[in-house]
């Protein structure tokens, strides 16, 4: 539609343009999967969208949101699998094509990464990936010309899977600017291990309110050096498992339990959860048996956060607006400020992350983090505990701010975490006494993944 008239034909293209199909005939079944996930892919990498935005059921992606629930389970998987593995499949990609794709095929490079990651790494039949892709080729004008490549190259990966795997595994699946954070943060071995844990689609981990040992045998689980409990390989709802409904347990990543457990001994105290929701620490300081006022400045999210109090039969004082403009008519025993953050941590289960995201995004968050450890200084009585922490892999946003915080803030001092009562987790405790987790922690064991979020979490007392 938009091709310069005088355009000179790509050296792999055909001869002759493939047939007119757009809309003359029928789309086959899983046709709208795939140039879902293709657009989507689109936006994520191209401009930033945010994939748990698009897949949003109420106010998502319109065309995800049109398919059934099959449909939308296999276009989430192709999107997760091609974004953990994007650099990868793009090199696959590059290697079997002589001429590199014009700068205007950027649709038609979505097109064979959603196809690529369907042959490399899903349990689809490959000639039903390599037909769909071919048809959104011949369907799209702008990519007709290409559709005997995409044949083609699709093909040629489908034979050879496995050295094009093998070709392929010295190629860091994380972009460029992460690794170098990584590298320059974690060191190169530690960089690669983390890396490479990021591949993994991340186990479910429960917090359960008593008796970890008792639910992991009712249900099959493991419990881990955090208390929490993991299951084994899981398909389905975990709404359906034993408990859900009696509210015994939540769904919480077991590195994201840790931060709440440092305040020791929590009975009777007043403690504010500045960034509660969804509320999985709100849940566990109540278990505790904190007072708890919860302040989240999403009113949608805060609405979560009471129906999953509510599931839980917990309750906790609500306030919905911004963290900076609470003022709590006594001061506090102690606040968790769990703050927005880059996420970098969770990139096993939202593997965007690292291509929505970028540098600015860091250094912007950091400074609002660090504002709101700030205010957060000011509400907690002397002796006051404050539980800082954030799922992001980057110092700026963890053991540079809080060095910042303590450098020009002489009332503040860190509570060291004590590695003696982390069995299993000492490596997770910096020198400094913080608590500094990564996706490459906790081995698999007996069947079960290993894994966990990177987090990060510092325990100050206010003098
Ligand atoms: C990392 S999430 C918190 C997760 C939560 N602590 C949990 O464990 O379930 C950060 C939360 O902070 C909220 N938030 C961001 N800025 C805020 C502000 N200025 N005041 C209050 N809440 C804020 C976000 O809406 C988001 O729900």
């Amino acid at each position: 539609m938009n091709e310069p008239k005088n355009k000179k034909p790509h050296k792999n293209s055909p001869r002759k343009p493939a047939p007119d199909r757009t809309g003359s005939e029928p789309r086959k079944p899983g046709f709208e999967v795939r140039a879902t996930a293709a657009k989507l892919l689109a936006a994520a990498v191209d401009r930033k969208t945010s994939l748990d935005g698009m897949l949003d059921l109420t106010h998502g992606n319109p065309a995800y949101k049109a398919l059934n629930d099959a449909d939308r389970a296999l276009t989430r998987a192709i999107l997760t699998t091609a974004l953990r593995h994007l650099p990868r499949l793009e090199a696959a990609i590059a290697s079997m094509i002589e001429t590199p794709l014009p700068e205007g095929a950027r649709a038609l490079q979505h097109v064979l990464v959603v196809a690529a990651a369907q042959i490399l790494h899903l349990d689809v039949p490959s000639h039903a990936a390599v037909d769909l892709a071919v048809e959104q080729a011949n369907r799209d004008p702008r990519n007709r010309r290409f559709a005997k490549l995409v044949n083609a190259v699709l093909r040629r990966l489908a034979r050879e899977k496995d050295e094009v795997l093998a070709a392929t595994a010295s190629i860091s699946p994380v972009p460029d600017w992460f690794r170098a954070r990584l590298v320059s943060a974690y060191g190169k071995a530690e960089a690669t291990r983390i890396a490479e844990a990021q591949l993994t689609p991340p186990a479910i981990d429960l917090t359960v309110k008593r008796d970890p040992q008792a639910w992991a045998e009712k249900l099959g689980a493991r419990v881990l050096p955090t208390g929490s409990i993991r299951l084994g390989e899981f398909e389905g709802s975990v709404t359906a498992l034993e408990g859900f409904d009696q509210g015994d347990w939540w769904v919480q990543d077991a590195a994201a339990s840790i931060p709440a457990k440092l305040f020791g001994d929590l009975k009777g105290k007043r403690v504010a959860d500045l960034c509660a929701a969804p509320g999985g620490k709100t849940a566990q300081l109540i278990a505790a048996g904190a007072v708890v006022t919860a302040v989240e400045q999403s009113s949608n999210r805060l609405a979560r956060l009471k129906e999953n109090l509510g599931r839980l039969g917990m309750s906790a004082e609500l306030v919905g607006g911004d963290l900076f403009k609470y003022s709590p008519e006594e001061k506090l025993d102690g606040i968790l400020l769990d703050a927005p953050c880059s996420s970098t941590g969770t990139t096993r289960r939202h593997p965007d992350v690292l291509w929505t995201k970028g540098m600015q995004d860091i250094e912007k968050l950091a400074a609002l983090q660090e504002k709101m450890l700030r205010h957060a200084v000011t509400l907690v009585k002397s002796g006051g505990m404050i539980v800082f922490s954030n799922c992001s892999l980057d110092p700026l946003e963890g053991e540079e701010l809080i060095e910042r915080v303590l450098a020009d803030t002489p009332s503040v001092k860190r509570v060291p975490v004590d590695p003696v009562n982390w069995p299993g987790l000492e490596n997770a405790i910096t020198a400094q006494g913080d608590f500094r987790t990564t996706p490459a922690m906790i081995p698999p064991s007996d069947g079960f993944a290993g894994g966990m979020d990177g987090f990060f979490a510092s325990v100050l007392r206010v003098e």
